[in-house]
């Protein structure tokens, strides 16, 4: 099997690598992909330095030409990259063709800001004086993302990196290195200069580290787990550099007495049981007020019963795998904590077996939960979600802000009075009205508040904030 290697300074590098196992049936071997070194990591980012003065100041046609010439052949091949994203990650493939136009909608959004980078003329408050403010480029940013979204994190990553002039040493989930591969593969033939774009594979704890490390990158920009997270933070204030993290979530979706029931029971099944649950955006708790508790627990469970788990190259597949061994253990460990803390398991709550051999575990939902137990506080990051009853939307809208979490929020409600006051009462940085708490728009900005993010929002044209840096100049006339 041919190894995917690694890009350092524009040259494809490396030998030796690890396997990448597709969770819907383990016998498969999707590829190789090359293991970095900590010598190569240091390579990677004396390249992007080096590259940096030169591309900072490229000129805008050429940033733009290439991200687009980037986002056209991402779609052109969606169905294609669409079923080994599947295949890695376990996604369903309908999921993972959508996830693929979605990176190629992100590169030529970010194709198109190129083009509008723009600042500001202001008069002094002196005479004779002009100001001018104008973004400009951080340096060498560090993108670290997780295994759960294989191709869009990356792209809302990289893209805005790129687009604002920045270099780039990249180091994707070991789980799922293979959508990364192929979009650094992709950019790097579009023709983006040596050392622009790096990409290092391999562990988080010898290549995330090593990048962790490094006094040379001026920011990172990172999504996985909350305690990593701490790592990029602790490391990033050691060094004095930017960073922005994307971390857990423990979303709260209310279902209230004047709900539609359809609208309610669709947004919860795929809030909680789309993607696997995999999703940050996901949402564990259901929190629904007493008068209509039953009908929906009634309605949710037999829209359960509807659900497929198998393969998720399959038609007809609903869920697929859970993505490897060990977040399987991490759900399982979970469902048996929710059982001793005394919630009813109500639906699922077992691994199935299917033709292929891989990680299939069932949807499972919890009833008469509190928002106290274990099941209610901590990520699961699994198809697990727990039904919480309250009494009337005062008691639902504290129990969805009484976490240590603030992602997204949503709610299913008739009422244009409780959906006005949640949309500005919830402490989220995102609020859905009759929606799945998961599934955002491309263009606008993504990110949380308390112990789910720091630093400026990603994707949209707020993606800037975290990629630039402001200069103000004063001119005497
Ligand atoms: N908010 C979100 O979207 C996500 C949340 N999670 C949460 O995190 C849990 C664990 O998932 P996991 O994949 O282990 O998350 P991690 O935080 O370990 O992984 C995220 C990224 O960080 C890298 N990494 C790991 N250790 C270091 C380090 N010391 N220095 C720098 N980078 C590092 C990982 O590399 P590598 O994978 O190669 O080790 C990966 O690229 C999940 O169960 C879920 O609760 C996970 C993924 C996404
Ligand atoms: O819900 C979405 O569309 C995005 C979710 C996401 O970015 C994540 O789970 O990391």
């Amino acid at each position: 099997m041919t190894i995917h290697q690694n890009l350092i300074a524009g040259e494809w590098t490396g030998t030796t690598g690890a396997e990448n196992i597709n969770p819907s049936d383990t016998n498969e071997v999707v590829g190789l992909y090359a293991s970095a070194s900590v010598q190569d990591v240091a390579d990677a980012i004396a390249a992007a330095k080096a590259a940096f003065p030169a591309w900072s100041r490229s000129g805008i046609l050429e940033r733009h030409t290439i991200l687009k010439k980037a986002g056209e052949e991402i779609l052109a091949r969606k169905d294609e990259l669409g079923a080994l994203l599947a295949r890695e990650e376990g996604k369903t493939l309908p999921e993972a063709i959508g996830e693929t136009i979605r990176a190629a909608q992100i590169f030529e959004f970010f194709a198109g800001e190129a083009l509008r980078l723009a600042g500001e003329v202001v008069p002094s408050v002196r005479p004779n004086i002009g100001v001018e403010i104008t973004r400009e480029p951080l340096g060498v940013i560090g993108v670290i993302t997780p295994w759960n979204f294989p191709i869009a994190i990356p792209a809302w990553k990289i893209a805005p990196a790129l687009c604002y002039g920045n270099t780039v040493v990249f180091k994707p989930a070991d789980l799922v290195p293979g959508c990364s591969w192929a979009i650094v593969d992709i950019l790097h033939r579009a023709g983006l200069p040596k050392g622009v774009l790096n990409l290092v594979m391999g562990k988080g704890s010898v290549v995330g580290q090593a990048m962790l490390d490094s006094p040379v990158l001026s920011g990172i920009t990172f999504t996985g787990s909350v305690g990593t997270g701490k790592r990029v933070a602790l490391s990033s204030v050691e060094h004095g550099r930017k960073y922005q993290l994307e971390m857990g979530g423990k979303n709260p979706m209310v279902v209230l007495d004047d709900a539609d029931l359809t609208v309610a029971v669709e947004a919860a099944a795929n809030s909680a049981f789309f993607s696997t649950g995999q999703r940050c955006t996901a949402s564990s708790r259901l929190i629904v007020t007493e008068g209509i508790h039953d009908r929906f627990v009634a309605a949710l469970t037999e829209k359960l019963k509807t659900l497929n788990v198998d393969n998720a190259l399959k038609s007809g597949t609903h869920i697929g795998p859970v993505v490897d061994a060990k977040q399987l253990k991490t759900d399982t460990d979970y469902i048996e904590i929710g059982k001793q803390e005394g919630a009813k398991l109500a639906f699922g709550g077992g691994l199935v077996s299917r033709d292929t051999p891989g990680f299939y575990l069932q949807p499972t939902l919890f009833t008469e939960a509190t928002n106290q137990m274990r099941i209610s506080r901590e990520e699961i990051f699994g198809p697990v979600a727990s039904v919480i009853r309250v009494k009337d939307y005062e008691e639902a809208l504290a129990t969805a802000n009484d976490t240590p979490f603030g992602l997204s929020s949503g709610i299913a409600t008739t009422s244009l009075k409780h959906a006005m006051h949640f949309k500005r009462n919830a402490e989220a940085g995102m609020v859905m009205v009759n929606l799945p708490t998961a599934g955002v728009d491309f263009h606008v900005p993504f990110g949380g508040r308390k112990g789910s993010s720091f630093g400026p929002r990603e994707q949209g044209k707020y993606a800037a904030e975290f990629f630039t840096t402001v200069k103000t100049a004063y001119t005497l006339a």
